[in-house]
């Protein structure tokens, strides 16, 4: 964890009462700073500045510098080709110069409710990671462990929104703050705090039309506890070296900061939704040596940004239909552009002629995004409406939970169900090592329709049965049909025989030397009904019998 025992800037005066009601580390700084930043937001809500970061080694040795900035601090024209932005930063722009200019003008709005999406894009190894993180976030072995100066925006505008909220917490003025942090692999959201839940779900939040998904929603009192949460985060986050990045991000990371100010005597809820987004690179899968996995990544992460851009030029464009859809990425940065949130967009370049086809590409991009126009909208709803909406939001977790509960239960009981079966067909003995194996096989080609293809004493090829095992069996043939009756067994495959629903069934079941009557009938009844014609040729079974000697 880097010290946070350094001056805090703030845009916001630091005589008002403080309360500690949230153990605040940002109250230990001694001294805060107030700072105003020298840009002022647009009110189309779209924001659009330029980071180059450094040359590389390898732009040092190979390449010149090919961009030239304008007094303005707006303008640059790279190739003959000029573009204009918010603010252009230069390779020896620090950390802190970023936050000033980029993440101080976003506190007051956040704090008035306004949704805020921060995101940064470029080419792999441009400086996404290290402008919206810092250093120690780009390599996550070394995560929490990098240079405090090197702190990117992110840690710098949570410490000093959780200073803002320390000095407003009155009897009546009280936050709730809480965060996720997911990621965007292969067009899979994952939990990056909680790597072992399944794939999140999108789902519309119908009172405020907010994309949210189920991730874990972590309440955080100060910059330290959701600072934690960003490391445990980054550290599961998927990345890999290519040619162009040693630590290079496979998936888009989505931290997402919900603050709710609650005025009691107002009996009003301030509520505002930060989105910070380190996207994936863009990159030349040519350049960048992507074979295999790494290129079936580059390809998926290439086509997310490419459906992001689709969605920037229909926005641009003005067009009827916006496909959102299109990707996990775009559904979730909906309100991002195009919507009612304040869009921040931070381009990583290289000012570098060994990049100049990419950042030409980022910069095209940017200029698309930089047109776009959202309305952002402020946050404000009455406690009532906002209790309202927590408890529906609450119902629908219940109701998400109750049913997988449900389905779990069904599960087990079947699975009791069929345990019992099994253990009623072994008698006490416990099911063990194989010894036999009959192999029975509908064979069109065969007068009667079947054909036995083996009995085989003392194999053991089979020899994998346990009961689990055999109920998993039971579960694959289940996959055929769901109205497969389970606990019928066999009994169940002729009735779905008889429908015509089932195709190839395999099922081992381990037996004592008594089920054969059973199995025998089983056959007979089946080779009736071939021999009725009742079923299609393509209607077959494999029925492997597993018993003892
Ligand atoms: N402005 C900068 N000053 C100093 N070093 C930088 C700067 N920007 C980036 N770097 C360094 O360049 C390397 C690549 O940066 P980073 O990992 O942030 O790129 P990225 O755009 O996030 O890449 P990817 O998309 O592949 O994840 C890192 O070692 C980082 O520390």
């Amino acid at each position: 964890m880097e010290n946070l025992d350094v001056s805090v800037p703030s845009s916001r005066s630091s005589d008002r009462p403080r309360r500690n009601t949230f153990i605040s580390p940002e109250l230990e700084v001694p001294q805060l700073i107030k700072q105003i930043s020298d840009i002022k937001l647009s009110k189309k809500g779209t924001n659009v500045y330029v980071r180059f970061r450094p040359d590389n080694y390898k732009e040092e040795q190979e390449g010149k510098q090919v961009v030239d900035y304008f007094p303005d601090l707006k303008t640059i024209a790279v190739d003959n080709h000029s573009f204009k932005f918010k603010r252009i930063f230069p390779g020896e722009t620090t950390q802190e110069q970023i936050f000033l200019s980029v993440g101080v003008p976003l506190i007051d709005p956040i704090l008035d409710g306004y949704n805020c999406g921060i995101m940064a894009y470029g080419q792999t190894g441009a400086g996404k990671t290290f402008s919206l993180l810092g250093h120690g976030y780009d390599q996550p072995d070394r995560v929490g462990r990098g240079n405090p100066e090197k702190r990117g925006l992110v840690p710098r505008l949570l410490q000093s929104l959780f200073h803002e909220i320390q000095v407003s917490i009155t009897p009546s003025v009280t936050f709730t703050v809480y965060a996720s942090f997911i990621q965007i692999y292969l067009e899979k959201i994952y939990d990056l705090l909680n790597p072992a839940k399944e794939t999140l779900k999108i789902y519309q939040d119908t009172s405020k039309g907010l994309w949210v998904t189920d991730a874990t929603n972590v309440p955080v009192k100060n910059s330290n506890e959701i600072l934690k949460q960003i490391e445990l985060g980054i550290v599961n986050r998927i990345t890999a070296a290519t040619n162009s990045n040693s630590e290079s991000s496979r998936a888009h990371a989505i931290l997402v900061m919900t603050i709710n100010k609650n005025l009691i005597n107002q009996g009003t809820v301030i509520s505002s939704q930060v989105y910070c987004v380190d996207l994936c690179g863009s990159e030349r899968t040519s350049k960048t040596g992507a074979v295999e996995e790494r290129l079936k990544e580059a390809q998926n992460i290439n086509k997310s940004l490419l459906s992001l851009g689709n969605v920037i030029g229909a926005l641009v464009e003005n067009k009827k239909h916006i496909p959102y859809r299109d990707s996990k990425l775009t559904r979730l940065l909906q309100n991002c552009f195009g919507g009612t949130s304040i869009a921040t967009l931070v381009l990583c370049c290289s000012a570098n002629s060994v990049s100049s086809t990419e950042t030409l590409a980022t910069l095209r991009f940017g200029d698309r995004a930089n047109k776009v126009k959202n309305k952002p909208v402020r946050n404000m709803g009455d406690s009532v409406t906002e209790l309202r909406r927590l408890l529906n939001e609450a119902n629908s977790k219940i109701y998400t939970q109750q049913r997988i509960v449900r389905s779990q239960i069904e599960k087990i009981i079947e699975l009791e169900t069929i345990t019992k079966e099994l253990f009623s067909i072994c008698g006490d003995k416990k099911l063990g090592a194989l010894r036999a194996r009959y192999q029975i096989k509908f064979n069109p080609k065969k007068k009667n329709g079947f054909e036995m293809i083996g009995y085989y004493p003392f194999i053991s090829i089979f020899t994998f049965i346990s009961p689990m095992e055999c109920l998993e069996m039971i579960h694959v043939c289940k996959l055929f049909d769901k109205r497969l009756k389970t606990d019928l067994l066999w009994r169940s495959y002729i009735d779905l025989a008889k429908k015509g629903k089932a195709m190839i069934f395999e099922i081992n079941i381990e037996t004592l030397s008594n089920v054969n009557d059973n199995i025998y009938q089983f056959v007979r009844e089946i080779h009736q009904m071939r021999t009725n014609e009742s079923l299609s040729v393509r209607h077959g079974m494999t029925l492997f019998v597993n018993r003892r000697s």
